[in-house]
């Protein structure tokens, strides 16, 4: 079994990552992380477990840790949900010092150095990890895209060969999005609230370094633009995407390249099935029926239309956060890097 812990075990992501790992057939869940206010306490009296999964009794006795490097010096792999701010230089402090650190933190995902990975979609970019080895880190930080820009990115793939040249999207997002302690409820309910903080940006950026081409040393982003406009929505969990794709093909095309998509391997514990599901009904995909396919890990795509428009959806805390997280560590374990 491969030791790994959790930073950030108390919060939103962090949960999801306690409830993929406790059952884990690979990885064994030893340390649990989060602040000052928790460290010395066990996970079940500090955490306000809010998954509708049943709390894993077997890690409610863990005490658990500061967040601090000696804390996870005995861990092969840890994973990161902590605050951005929080993350970047103890991030580093653990790669550094020979962990494999898992990020679903925004800090180092733009580092030319570090892949912004989604296991299905760019998996030759680990190739960036051996870079991080020769100037001379003994770990790596492997990162996670932004929760929205994971969704977009996966539905972008299949039109990658038929000539993108320019993308619009506009957002639906989850509440869980914002973390346990981002939205009061008399700011989200009977309301929508068109602004969350960087992530246009985020949008726009991220999926220019996750399509792009490894060269062997450094990422070579792709080119064309990409405009968001994202919106916060009262529902718990899944993040929904209204897109708009100038390609070189006409609509069929593109249905048949949604469709005929698929995964470069298969097999992963946490790897769904389908990694994007088609959906040909008219008012589907919806965000409470459909953001559990594929355990939370399958992005659903429909709407395909003229334009060349759709719909895409996802669960922005499993795959959009810890589930493609611990599906990137599966990844390495399987390309020997662990
Ligand atoms: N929610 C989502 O859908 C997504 C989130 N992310 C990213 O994942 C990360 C976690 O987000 P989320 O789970 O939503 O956030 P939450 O606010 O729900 O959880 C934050 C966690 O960090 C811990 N923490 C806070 N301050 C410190 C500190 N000073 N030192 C150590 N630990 C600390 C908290 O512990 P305590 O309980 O003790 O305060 C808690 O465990 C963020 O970087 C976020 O941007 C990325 C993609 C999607
Ligand atoms: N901002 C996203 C979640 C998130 O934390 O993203 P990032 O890790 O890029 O800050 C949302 O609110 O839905």
């Amino acid at each position: 079994m491969i030791n790994v812990g959790v930073l950030g075990a108390t919060g939103a992501v962090g949960q999801r990552f306690v409830e993929l790992l406790a059952d884990h057939p690979w990885f064994h869940l030893q340390t649990l992380t989060a602040s000052e206010r928790s460290a010395g306490k066990p996970y079940e009296k500090v955490v306000n477990w809010r998954l509708e999964t049943p709390f894993p009794d077997e890690i409610g006795d863990c005490i658990v840790s500061p967040t601090t490097v000696e804390a996870v010096a005995d861990l092969d792999i840890v994973f990161s949900a902590l605050p951005a701010d929080i993350a970047r230089s103890l991030e580093a402090e653990m790669a550094d010092a020979g962990l494999i650190v898992c990020s679903n933190a925004s800090s180092h995902r733009m580092d030319p150095t570090v892949p912004l990975l989604i296991a299905e979609i760019n998996p030759d970019h680990t190739g960036l990890i051996d870079v991080q080895h020769d100037r001379g880190r003994d770990g790596c930080i492997v990162t996670n895209p932004n929760c929205s820009t994971i969704m977009l990115s996966c539905s972008l793939a299949p039109l990658l060969p038929h000539g993108i040249r320019d993308v619009k999207v506009a957002t639906l997002q989850a509440i869980s999005g914002a973390g346990f302690d981002g939205i009061p409820g008399m700011a989200i309910c009977d309301n929508v609230i068109p602004y969350i903080g960087s992530e246009e940006e985020k949008m726009s950026e991220e999926p220019r370094k996750i399509l792009g081409t490894f060269n062997g040393s450094e990422i070579e982003p792709i080119t064309f633009p990409i405009s968001a406009s994202c919106n916060r929505v009262p529902v718990i969990d899944g993040h929904m995407l209204s897109v708009w794709v100038e390609a070189e093909c006409g609509v069929e095309e593109a249905k048949k390249a949604f469709e005929n998509w698929a995964a470069p391997f298969s097999g992963l514990p946490t790897q769904p099935d389908k990694t994007l599901h088609i959906f040909s009904q008219p008012d589907r995909p919806q965000t409470r029926l459909d953001r559990n396919l594929g355990d939370g890990m399958t992005v659903s795509i429909g709407r395909i239309r003229e334009g060349i428009r759709y719909t895409a959806m996802g669960h922005n805390t499993i795959r959009g956060a810890a589930g493609s997280s611990v599906l990137n560590a599966e990844l390495l374990k399987k390309k020997g890097y662990i």
